[in-house]
């Protein structure tokens, strides 16, 4: 619910996201892109959000292709944290820059109430992880834009995705894996990784908190969340699924609409104003309009 009815924890979200790795938690964050999205993922119980900048820039009309601004993420993040009491890890792409500007990302993102930043190793302009085609920087000069994060940050959790697998071999994806740590990464997420026996030999090489990313459509195989905890990954993300799903719903409904020039067969697959209402807390928005007019009424 709202942060203009319910006040927040005091906690940074950081510090949350911290206790959770500590104690071994499995984290399933689904992919959010809007706050409306965040709260539905809150009521059914998730313990964190993944703000996903392919998501988010479909939903702005735009491909995932590095060009969302620094501000565009804050702007969108910042609805999410609002409205949400939850940790959110935030995907900052190749950081919107060099190691200065991936700095600024970590200050920005975590005054508006981010957990994490995620920086990724590709070139500009990136594409989603699971393309061909793709290319990564040297490895030298991801590791200064973790230092730079680890410098710039409070409490941030700074991921460190890897997209060597593609380009470089696995090899490669583990050694980067390995410089990302010293450099001062707190996870690592080794993208794209083609088979389920990579995902745990990826696990059993590289000891330390790791994020798996089961997008659909990919090159990844859809592993099951709980295998990749057991097989030691700490936090795994589902970025795409909620936005391919409405998309798909919306897809139907207007070609029926189109087509029937109604959508009343669709009202029964609709979610209902009522529970519209609930999830935004409609009721506690005229609780407090009234408590506050009862308020000015007090001589
Ligand atoms: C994780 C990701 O960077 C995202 O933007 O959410 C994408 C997801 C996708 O395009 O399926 C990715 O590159 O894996």
């Amino acid at each position: 619910m709202s942060w203009l009815v319910k006040p927040k924890t005091n906690e940074p979200a950081a510090l949350r996201l911290r206790r959770h790795l500590e104690a071994e938690e499995a984290l399933l964050a689904p992919g959010v892109f809007n706050a409306l999205v965040a709260l539905e993922a809150e009521r059914q119980g998730f313990k964190a959000l993944y703000f996903s900048g392919g998501a988010y820039a479909a939903s702005l009309g735009l491909p995932d292709v590095g060009l969302l601004t620094l501000e565009d993420v804050v702007h969108g993040v910042r609805w999410v944290t609002r409205a949400v009491d939850l940790p959110v890890i935030v995907d900052a792409d190749t950081g919107f820059g060099g190691a200065l500007n991936v700095a600024r990302a970590v200050r920005e993102l975590e005054a508006v109430g981010a957990a994490a930043i995620q920086i990724e190793d590709q070139v500009m302009p990136k594409r989603c992880g699971h393309l061909a085609g793709k290319a990564v920087v040297a490895a030298e000069v991801m590791a200064e834009k973790i230092a730079a994060a680890r410098r710039a940050r409070e409490h941030l959790v700074i991921v460190a995705r890897t997209d060597a697998r593609g380009p470089e071999g696995f090899e490669a994806a583990v050694a980067r894996a390995e410089l990302y740590l010293k450099a001062g990464a707190d996870v690592v997420f080794p993208e794209a990784l083609e088979s389920a026996a990579e995902f745990r030999a990826f696990a059993r090489r590289v000891r330390a908190p790791l994020l798996a990313n089961m997008t659909e459509f990919g090159r990844s195989p859809l592993v099951p969340a709980a295998r990749l905890f057991a097989w030691g990954y700490r936090i795994v993300i589902f970025p795409v699924t909620a936005l391919r799903a409405a998309m798909k719903a919306v897809e139907g409904v207007l070609a029926a609409l189109r087509r029937e020039g109604s959508a009343a067969r669709w009202v029964p697959r609709m979610q209902t104003r009522a529970e519209l209402y609930a999830l935004l807390g409609y009721a506690a928005y005229e609780a407090l309009d009234r408590s506050l007019g009862e308020a000015s009424d007090a001589p």
